[in-house]
């Protein structure tokens, strides 16, 4: 039984515990922090966890082998060093760190070590319906991709959703997923802000039009509507020299009532990705167990914030071209 410690016990910290605790194999949670330690002791107390106030004390509990981070993004730098200290490896939310240099000092950290422990959580390449559409690309059937265009459309978000996180925040699951997608490298990067809606904090760009240049050439552009009023959406359309790839939607029953039909979308991300996030965090469980992780890795975390460092610079001047330059893989993270 793998013993796990997950940092941060708010939104998605809770599903994930929650997940571990009732429907995954092989991981326990054994302690729980976070900076509002009564957040922990709800979650905690009721699984007997130990509760902890601050993530320095749980990465160095002899108990807990392993650790999840689940703090806002800003905070996950000092959790992630904590753990590669310990020797311990960790499962970190996206993004790895809010920059690409804090990320490359991460990965710089690991390669040192000499041993893989840290992994990111780009569910997307979990979720079925990127695979089948990753399957096909593959394939080599549709061949090459010329162009693609994605849309990440959430409800709305609070006040305190900014610019920057339309790109760190939401976009950075398009970066990461769209190079997997098509075994690309990204060149350069671009922000365009349409006209903007009235239902919005009037501090937020909203919504942002972002455009990937891949080495290749294809262009992938991504769509981020924050306050979209209707309900959680992603898609993803990829056109290729012999045909059209759309993501599939997740199977939602087609209701008929009022005089109307309709497939009810989800509110927000948790149901949305609910098998996508139990096959991510199992596969890290057997994988950590097995004593190799195989998920997104330091190094993935990089990419995405090099390019979310570009697309942060193209927000500053619309129309702009940044260019993306991430450096070879390095063959520790091959
Ligand atoms: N993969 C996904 O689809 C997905 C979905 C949601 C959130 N996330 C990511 O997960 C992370 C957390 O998001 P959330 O929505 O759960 O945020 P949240 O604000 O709901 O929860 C964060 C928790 O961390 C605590 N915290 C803050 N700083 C801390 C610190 N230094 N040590 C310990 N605890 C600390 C806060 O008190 C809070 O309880 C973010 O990086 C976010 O991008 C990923
Ligand atoms: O933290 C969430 C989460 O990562 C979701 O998957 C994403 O769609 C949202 O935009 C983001 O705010």
């Amino acid at each position: 039984m793998l013993r796990i410690g997950v940092v941060g016990c708010g939104a998605i910290g809770r599903e994930h515990i929650n997940r571990i605790t009732n429907r995954l194999a092989g991981g326990k949670v054994v302690a729980v922090s976070d900076l509002y330690v009564e957040g922990a002791h709800q979650v905690g107390d009721p699984l007997g966890a130990t509760v902890y106030s601050n993530s320095a004390d749980l990465v160095n509990d002899p108990d807990v082998d392993a650790i999840i981070c689940t703090t806002p993004a800003f905070a996950h730098k000092e959790t992630v060093i904590q753990a590669l200290e310990a020797g311990k490896p960790i499962f970190c939310e996206k993004p790895l760190t809010t920059t690409a240099e804090d990320s490359l000092e991460l990965a710089e950290i690991e390669m040192e070590l000499g041993k893989k422990l840290i992994q990111v959580g780009f569910m997307r390449r979990f979720d079925e319906s990127y695979t089948q559409v990753k399957d096909l690309l593959d394939s080599g059937e549709f061949g090459a991709p010329l162009y693609l265009r994605c849309s990440h459309w959430f409800p709305e978000v609070d006040d305190g959703f900014t610019t920057e996180m339309a790109v760190y925040d939401a976009a950075i699951h398009e970066i990461d997923v769209i190079h997997w997608l098509l075994n690309e490298r990204y060149e350069s990067a671009q922000v365009m802000f349409p006209r903007q809606t009235g239902k919005k904090n009037p501090e937020l760009k909203d919504p942002q039009i972002m455009h990937i240049r891949c080495k290749s050439g294809v262009i992938a552009t991504i769509e981020v509507f924050l306050n979209c009023q209707f309900g959680y959406d992603i898609s993803c359309q990829i056109v290729c020299e012999n045909g059209v790839i759309d993501l599939p939607k997740p199977p939602r029953p087609l209701l008929r009532r009022s005089g109307g039909q309709t497939i009810p979308l989800d509110e927000n991300w948790k149901n949305h990705w609910m098998r996508a996030y139990d096959l991510e965090i199992q596969q890290w469980i057997d994988a950590v167990r097995a004593g190799e992780l195989t998920g997104p890795n330091a190094w993935d975390g990089v990419i995405a914030n090099v390019t979310a460092d570009a697309l942060l610079r193209a927000q500053q001047n619309e129309g702009q071209i940044e260019p993306i330059a991430v450096g070879p893989r390095p063959d520790f993270y091959k």
